[in-house]
């Protein structure tokens, strides 16, 4: 059983939640389920970890510690990949490459936590400012809750927690209940690197009964939540005066221009939609075509993606395993279903065989279509001819979401022109939206959320800007 741990001692408890392996089905652990006494508890402590270690601490001392973690995360690389795998059900190559984008996120931290810098503003540009002197500096908030979700348990944990332990806040980590094992290890990860134990409290429980408390509480001073729209409606709304980021989902379009470089193309695409079983929030779920290369691009993607191994996310080799359990892959399967009834052609995939649904490929979709206009988080891309540039761009700004898109073409000035257009939080040209280096400004627009991620910009959402000026004696 894993527990809570909160300043460093860990929680047992009689209610408990187990935790199921999504590919074989069998119980893997189970979690002890926090009270509300001990969240509060976990919440007193950190507040006091605030301000008695983590204010105080210097800037090399906190640096050293990301750094020492990031040393002995790269040392068990192979352990962490294999408890993604476990309790993910995600690929094996696919969960090394998450630890390794993990260790990055922490070599980014390290290098930047004695780098948090301020500026010194300009007093004579105003009238009177003369023989005044005043700087802005970035403080820490306090305690920042981090709310994480299934996909990526380790990577997205951490861009929220290296930045935010870089400024110096102390962190309450609430971990999805359905991936918690790879948050305990990395939490421990962090006390054995030299993290004082309550400047990083784990908590263990669901949404509803841990997550949303947590929301309200009033020693919180920042919520950092990566997940679904529905809860980071929720969490707008409870969170009263706190700063929020919220990184939620999409249905990320790419735009593939006659003149792109197809085989590129295609390749890259048939990853961009089916890494994961598509559970990644910005995978390629509408892929537009121009309408004289569609039938080539077409038949090209089927055949690669027919091709792909599905199966056992522990073997090696394997490209597409489970999603994260039966309920969620029916529900994706009663989409394709959907939308088959309403006159769309189901060009490759669309079985179901338990938690496992195969890549699926749909065409003569319209925009009304669940497989479309929703964030489908399954592996399942729809494939959709368009004739002008002013149409590929109106088709994909057609969503309450906007957060990655690809766009390809060899027309730098096209490609620029619809970059501009297009509403979105980034823009990839030439390159898959489900692309993401960690040290990019990472977030939506619209319904995809708000506040940017990506260590350097998580920092600045995760400090204060606090001006000090002095008026001098003549
Ligand atoms: N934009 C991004 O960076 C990004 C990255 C990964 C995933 N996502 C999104 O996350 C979703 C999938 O993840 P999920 O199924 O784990 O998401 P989810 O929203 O169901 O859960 C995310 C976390 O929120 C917690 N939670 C649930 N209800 C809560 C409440 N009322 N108050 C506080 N916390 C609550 C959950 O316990 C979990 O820890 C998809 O929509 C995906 O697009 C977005
Ligand atoms: O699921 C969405 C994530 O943000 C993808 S990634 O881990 O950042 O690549």
């Amino acid at each position: 059983m894993i527990g809570s741990i909160i300043n460093g001692k860990e929680l047992t408890s009689e209610n408990t939640m187990p935790i199921h392996n999504p590919y074989s089905g069998e119980k893997i652990d189970d979690i002890a389920l926090a009270t509300e006494q001990e969240l509060n508890e976990a919440i007193d402590d950190s507040y006091k970890a605030f301000h008695d270690t983590m204010k105080k601490m210097p800037a090399h001392e906190r640096a050293d510690i990301l750094r020492k973690t990031a040393d002995l995360l790269e040392e068990r690389t192979e352990e962490f990949a294999q408890t993604v795998v476990k309790e993910a059900g995600k690929p094996i190559s696919a969960s090394r490459g998450e630890v390794h984008r993990a260790i990055q996120v922490l070599r980014f931290a390290y290098e930047k936590a004695k780098d948090i810098t301020g500026e010194v503003i300009p007093m004579d540009a105003a009238v009177g400012g003369n023989g005044r002197m005043g700087f802005a500096k970035r403080d820490p908030l306090g305690v920042v809750a981090a709310i994480t979700p299934f996909n990526f348990p380790l990577n997205l944990s951490l861009h929220k927690l290296a930045p935010a332990l870089a400024a110096g806040n102390a962190v309450i980590f609430k971990p999805a209940e359905k991936t918690p094992i790879s948050a305990y290890k990395l939490t421990k990860l962090f006390h054995e690197a030299g993290l004082p134990e309550s400047a990083l409290n784990l908590v263990m429980g669901t949404g509803k009964e841990v997550g949303d408390p947590l929301v309200k509480h009033d020693k919180i001073h920042k919520i950092s939540f990566t997940g679904s729209l529905p809860v980071g409606r929720s969490i707008k709304e409870s969170a009263g005066f706190k700063k929020v980021t919220l990184e939620l989902g999409s249905n990320s379009p790419n735009i593939i221009f006659s003149d792109a470089d197809l085989d590129q193309a295609v390749k890259s695409l048939v990853t961009g939609a089916f890494a994961f079983s598509g559970q990644v929030c910005i995978s390629a779920q509408r892929i537009y075509v121009q309408k004289e290369v569609y039938d080539q691009f077409l038949k090209e993607y089927v055949s690669l993606t027919e091709s792909l191994k599905v199966g056992d996310p522990a073997e090696e080799g394997t490209d597409v395993g489970p999603m994260i359990n039966e309920k969620e892959a029916e529900r994706a399967k009663q989409w394709i279903d959907d939308a088959a009834e309403k006159g769309a052609t189901i060009a490759a995939g669309g079985e179901r065989n338990g938690a496992i649904l195969k890549p699926t490929i749909m065409t003569d979709v319209d925009e009304n279509m669940k497989v479309i206009a929703e964030e489908v988080f399954a592996p399942i891309v729809s494939i959709i001819p368009f004739d002008t540039e002013e149409e590929a761009v109106r088709f994909s700004n057609n969503s309450i979401y906007g957060l990655q898109a690809g766009v390809f073409t060899k027309d730098i000035n096209r490609a620029f022109r619809v970059a501009e257009k297009l509403e979105m939080g980034g823009v990839w040209i030439n390159e898959i939206s489900t692309y993401r280096q960690d040290n990019i400004p990472y977030g939506g627009v619209k319904k995809s959320g708000f506040g940017r991620e990506g260590v350097k910009y998580a920092i600045e959402d995760m400090t204060e800007l606090k001006f000090i000026g002095v008026k001098l004696e003549q």
